[in-house]
């Protein structure tokens, strides 16, 4: 039986030193109705807490580590860089390998701006696209998280055709009405937006697989809908990577659809576990940022000396075969949820897209946030609990997936498919 002793005694001097004790909010398991785990280290797919408990990990910070916790490479890579200087403030030659690597790996992007994170990605792929459009309107969909810009913590107004609500405090109500949303892969709801708005709107900001209302990917013409009735109206189409970017494909989501966005953000495995975010796309538009142009951006860890070391060599490790692997193990985990669902009667949907898998615990398609919200939480927190006692690590939120690294192997699956039956059995 696993102890929790000092993970419960950390969390405790936690809550009285940052908001929720920690400094994310999904980390604080709310959602599940537990005491977070305190990390001590993690090596390959598995990590270990402050009690000496032990876990096969498919949070893997949040998709950043696909090549595992600790890999002997990137650490030798960060630590010969970290003694050359951890940062300057000043351009440096590798600024121009991972940007290199970056363009020819995603289709859309003819040149690259590194920031420290997805948030600040998309932020600045919001103005320049305003500042390039000179329009106001940005269209999101309901249930999909860009990070915590003011522009894109915006509700569904009531209705298709209506502006955004303020989904936070502090989101003026004048930014929020310039953010509309509407439900995922609902592609008539996006042409009767554009019928009414179409030349009023900057840009359309997408995960081409939906990862935070849980894994959703897009129904067959959705993305392509959007691509054209983009062009239509002289719009810009934003695909948000920062979750599936390098992690769907070996040229990310765009590559797997075969739909090119104009700009692409991008995060996460592109700074190989260390603070990057980026944002690209064609080269008339990003010439538009600063100093190149008026559109302006800045940040002094911008293009950091040891996140994109541990970029460069993360993504260089990523080979068109990592993804065959991806698949072969992802068939195997998807297919044995599967079975033990139907073996112990649990209702279930489970999505996936490469190496995101998404379990929700109803039995309707889910297709968009609404029917991702018909999943049964109380359920998904008892079964969330045991599994961690079977000693897996999974997103605490029914809204999350899980990933695969290339450090997990078979084993690991059998295992957390053992344990799968195990907790579905007990439910
Ligand atoms: C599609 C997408 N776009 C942007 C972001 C924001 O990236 P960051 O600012 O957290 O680096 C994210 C961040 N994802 C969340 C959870 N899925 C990160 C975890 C957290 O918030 O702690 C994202 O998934």
């Amino acid at each position: 039986m696993k102890t929790f002793t000092n993970s419960i005694n950390a969390f405790e001097e936690a809550v009285n030193l940052m908001p929720g004790g920690v400094n994310s909010p999904v980390r604080a398991f709310k959602s599940v109705n537990l005491n977070p785990i305190f990390v001590e280290s993690g090596n390959g797919a598995v990590i270990r807490d402050i009690d000496g408990n032990e876990y096969i990990d498919y949070v893997l910070s949040w998709g950043p580590l696909i090549l595992g916790h600790s890999h002997p490479d990137v650490v030798k890579a960060i630590q010969e860089q970290v003694a050359k200087g951890s940062s300057f403030g000043a351009p440096t030659l590798l600024e121009n390998k991972l940007a290199e690597i970056v363009i020819e790996r995603v289709p859309s992007v003819e040149m690259v701006r590194f920031v420290s994170s997805g948030t600040e990605a998309t932020m600045a792929a919001l103005r320049l696209a305003r500042g390039f459009t000179g329009r106001d309107i940005i269209l999101k969909f309901e249930g999909s998280y860009h990070g915590h810009g003011d522009s894109l913590l915006i509700k569904a107004g009531s209705g298709v055709a209506t502006l955004g609500l303020p989904d936070s405090p502090g989101v003026p109500s004048d930014i929020a009405k310039n953010t509309m949303t509407v439900a995922y892969n609902d592609i008539d709801a996006v042409k009767v937006v554009f019928e009414k708005f179409g030349k009023q709107i900057a840009a359309v900001i997408v995960e081409p697989v939906a990862g935070n209302m849980g894994v959703v990917p897009p129904k067959p013409g959705f993305l392509e809908g959007l691509r054209d009735v983009t062009k239509e109206y002289g719009s810009l189409l934003i695909f948000d990577e920062v979750m599936t970017g390098f992690r769907v494909d070996y040229n990310c989501a765009q590559g797997y659809f075969g739909v090119t966005p104009d700009l692409t953000c991008l995060g996460k495995v592109v700074g190989g576990g260390l603070p990057v975010g980026a944002f690209g796309g064609r080269r008339d538009i990003m010439e538009h940022i600063a100093p190149a142009g008026p559109v302006y951006q800045a940040g002094t860890l911008s293009g950091n000396p040891l996140a994109m070391t541990a970029g460069i060599e993360t993504l260089s490790r990523l080979t068109p075969e990592s993804y065959e692997y991806f698949k072969t193990l992802g068939d195997m985990l998807e297919n044995g949820i599967r079975e033990a669902a139907q073996k112990f009667n649990i209702p279930h949907t489970v999505n996936r897209a490469g190496s995101m898998i998404g379990l929700f615990l109803t039995n309707e398609d889910v297709i968009d946030f609404a029917s991702a919200k018909t999943s049964d939480l109380e359920l998904f927190a008892e079964y969330y609990k045991l599994m961690a006692e079977e000693g897996i690590y999974l997103p605490p939120s029914q809204f999350e997936g899980l990933f695969i690294s290339t450090a997990h192997t078979k084993e690991h699956i059998e295992k957390t498919i053992q344990a799968f039956n195990i907790v579905f059995e007990k439910l």
